[in-house]
């Protein structure tokens, strides 16, 4: 399999590619903001990670887009001026308050594909908490729009049993399906939405559809990151970034290897603004 390219040794590249443009920041949340941990309340982000994407949101607009639900991610990203886009892309939100990215549309935007589907994620999660009870380790999150069921922590033995409960309570759902993240079952409407289509509706509350003066940068490193690794292809336009130590199937252009990583990519990406805006154009 081949590796990317590096982002960080290919920067240049990444910012020849932005002449004329302006940079939107896509980020995903567990594994690339905060490294993976076998609890998923305790994925804290560290406050120089929070001090990095708070000076890349002050010159591009920045979302994050997480499998989590809205709220919890907020809360351990705790920045105010960003989008969000929770439970795969299901539950979009933007800041409040208007600041100079947000065109009078994108302020406050909330659009929330899946509501219908709320009652249902509920009842699939209060059963699966109680038929999972038997599983030491297993742990289901209720992420709003889907449910996660963890087995980082399961003993491997215990690893198909898990696999047989979700199945089996999927069967009596049949509007909702099973998609798989890094040790982690992840159960979700039918729906045609995910991390790209939030992508694509972010752009356009932000005034970009149909722009060509727009460079769309994704960092993500889980398979769901993947929906949106596949719209910039498609597009052609913007710049797909997997987080991973090893070399992936994937639709992003780039790599970077770990969240020390990303940080270093998004601290080098203010200073080029900062620079930039300083050098004279003549
Ligand atoms: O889209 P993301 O922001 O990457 O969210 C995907 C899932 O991330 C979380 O689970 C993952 O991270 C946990 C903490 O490091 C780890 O324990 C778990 O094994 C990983 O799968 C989150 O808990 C899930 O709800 C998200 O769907």
């Amino acid at each position: 399999m081949v590796r990317h390219p590096s982002a960080l040794s290919k920067f240049e590249q990444i910012v020849a590619a932005s002449k004329g443009k302006k940079i939107v920041m896509f980020l995903d949340y567990d594994g690339t903001l905060s490294p993976i941990v076998d609890d998923p309340d305790s994925a804290f982000m560290s406050d120089t990670m929070r001090r990095a994407v708070r000076s890349v949101a002050k010159p591009f607009p920045t979302a994050i887009v997480s499998g989590r639900c809205r709220d919890k991610v907020f809360e351990f990203v705790k920045l105010a001026e960003l989008y969000y886009a929770g439970s795969h892309g299901m539950d979009i939100k933007g800041p409040a308050k208007a600041s100079r990215h947000n065109k009078a549309k994108a302020k406050g935007v909330l659009f929330q594909p899946a509501s219908e589907f709320l009652p249902m994620i509920e009842q699939v999660h209060d059963s699966l908490i109680e038929k999972t009870k038997c599983i030491p380790g297993a742990k289901v999150e209720n992420n709003k729009f889907c449910v996660s069921v963890h087995f980082r922590c399961v003993d491997e033995k215990s690893w198909n049993t898990l696999a047989e409960i979700v199945k089996a309570e999927l069967k009596e759902y049949p509007k909702l399906k099973l998609t798989q993240g890094r040790m982690v079952f992840e159960i979700r409407p039918t729906i045609k939405w995910d991390k790209g289509k939030a992508l694509e509706f972010l752009l356009e509350s932000l005034g970009f559809a149909d722009c060509t003066n727009v460079l769309p940068v994704y960092i993500g490193d889980d398979r769901t990151d993947e929906d949106a690794f596949k719209v910039l292809r498609k597009r052609g336009q913007g710049i797909g970034i997997l987080v991973s130590k090893y070399p992936k199937d994937t639709n992003a252009s780039y790599s970077l290897q770990e969240p020390a990583e990303v940080m270093d990519f998004l601290l080098r990406l203010v200073e080029w603004e900062r620079l930039s805006r300083a050098r004279p154009k003549w």
